[in-house]
């Protein structure tokens, strides 16, 4: 999410806030927030049965190789093996691999309500999963829709100001950085109360279709957050009270991207240039046109191809920190590849409050590497002028330990 603008606002009072200089590196263990591994690749799985899961249901597919320490986390490794055991209850079902362009892969089908164990899983930097359920193709349609009309607005529209949130960051135009691309964001785009008020700036006459398509699309994107927070607080065992702590705390903020065609003079397809995301977790969505790639561990880039329904889920700096730099925060970027308009969303998601490494992720093969820091502390850092002259990664500059 590499804003251009800054835009920063006043930290919001946070339930999780503890004084920082009351807590030594060794006693800061409480009132961390898990996630998930590095990336998460959302796909339409044909073979599901619906009906055995009451709510959300999803399906997670995983290329083998298992690293059971987990101590760092990109594509390609760390991804666990056909042959591990996998914890099945509730609704959640083990079926044949079922993704068509990843061999020996498994699938894991689970739903909202469902205690999956994803130890297994929780180490991935790619895993792919499907959502079918509660997500219908024509809500994707619908959505990108919505945001191809509000992208089509004047700038000058685009610019007003829609949020006044810690973490909100408007309407980002193109730049000679990124001459391609723009953005705009709503905050907690779960709430009809958000989208309206977005709405209404935008088109002071109202816009149902807009709120609605809108709306419909990010509550179901918001309880997939919640589930993959779930997935991975169990993963880590971490305690659930905490879990349910984080939830209450959490900050959604929903940006739509636009990525324009080359002009017959543009010589670079660079579309958004590589980076991490400051998020905690990012779900992105291509919608129909490709252009992003992720980096491996061993520096390659590699295509994310969008599927009408599919999804990816990023790890961001703030997972890689709480994590203990178990799971490394995914370095991606867009190539426009395709002479075509590309339309893109991603949902971001922050924490308010100190971040902490549980203690279950600190013990002697991983001594204490990031000092709790405040998630909107850091995304203000993450835009600032000084850390764009950063050599070490951003987050490493703001709060890491050298041990
Ligand atoms: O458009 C995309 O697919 C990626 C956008 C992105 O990475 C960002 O805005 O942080
Ligand atoms: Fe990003």
């Amino acid at each position: 999410m590499p804003f251009s603008q800054a835009d920063q606002r006043e930290r919001e009072p946070s339930s999780l806030a503890e004084p920082t200089s009351a807590r030594g590196p060794t006693t800061q263990r409480r009132n961390s927030h898990p996630f998930l591994p590095a990336i998460s690749h959302l796909a339409r799985h044909q073979h599901a049965a619906p009906h055995r899961v009451r709510s959300f249901h999803a399906a997670i597919s995983a290329r083998p190789s298992f690293n059971p320490r987990g101590s760092c986390t990109t594509v390609a490794d760390l991804l666990p093996s056909p042959r591990a055991p996998l914890v099945q209850r509730g609704s959640s079902t083990l079926t044949a691999p079922a993704y068509a362009n990843q061999s020996a892969c498994d699938t894991w089908h689970v739903s909202s309500s469902l205690p999956i164990t994803l130890r297994h899983v929780s180490h991935l930097a790619l895993i792919t999963v499907s959502v079918y359920e509660n997500f219908p193709l024509e809500l994707h349609d619908s959505f990108f829709g919505a945001a191809k009309d509000l992208l089509d607005l004047p700038d000058e529209t685009k610019m007003r100001k829609t949020g006044d949130r810690p973490a909100s960051i408007g309407y980002v135009p193109q730049r000679p950085t990124a001459p391609l691309y723009e953005s705009i964001g709503i905050d907690s785009p779960h709430t009809i109360e958000q989208v309206e008020r977005f709405t209404n700036v935008m088109w002071p006459q109202g816009n149902d279709t807009f709120s609605d398509a809108v709306h419909s699309f990010s509550k179901r994107l918001v309880e997939f957050a919640e589930m993959v927070t779930r997935m991975v607080f169990e993963s880590y065992g971490v305690n659930m009270r905490l879990f349910n702590t984080v939830m209450e705390s959490t900050f959604y903020m929903l940006r739509m991207f636009k990525y324009r065609t080359r002009l017959a003079n543009e010589m670079s397809n660079l579309g958004l240039g590589s980076h991490t995301d400051c998020s905690f977790i990012t779900i992105l969505h291509q919608h129909h046109v490709d252009g992003l790639q992720i980096k491996t561990k061993d520096h390659r880039w590699i295509d994310v191809k969008p599927e009408p329904s599919s999804f990816i889920v990023f790890a961001g700096d703030a997972l890689a920190a709480w994590s203990n730099d178990r799971v490394r925060a995914c370095e991606h970027h867009v190539i426009m590849k395709e002479n075509k308009v590309r339309h893109s969303t991603g949902l971001f998601t922050f924490i308010k409050g100190l971040v902490h490494v549980p203690k279950e992720l600190v013990d002697d093969d991983h001594p204490l590497r990031y000092k709790p820091f405040d998630h909107f502390g850091y995304f203000r850092f993450f835009i600032s002028e000084e850390a764009k002259k950063c050599t070490a990664p951003r987050i490493k500059a703001y709060c890491g330990i050298d041990n």
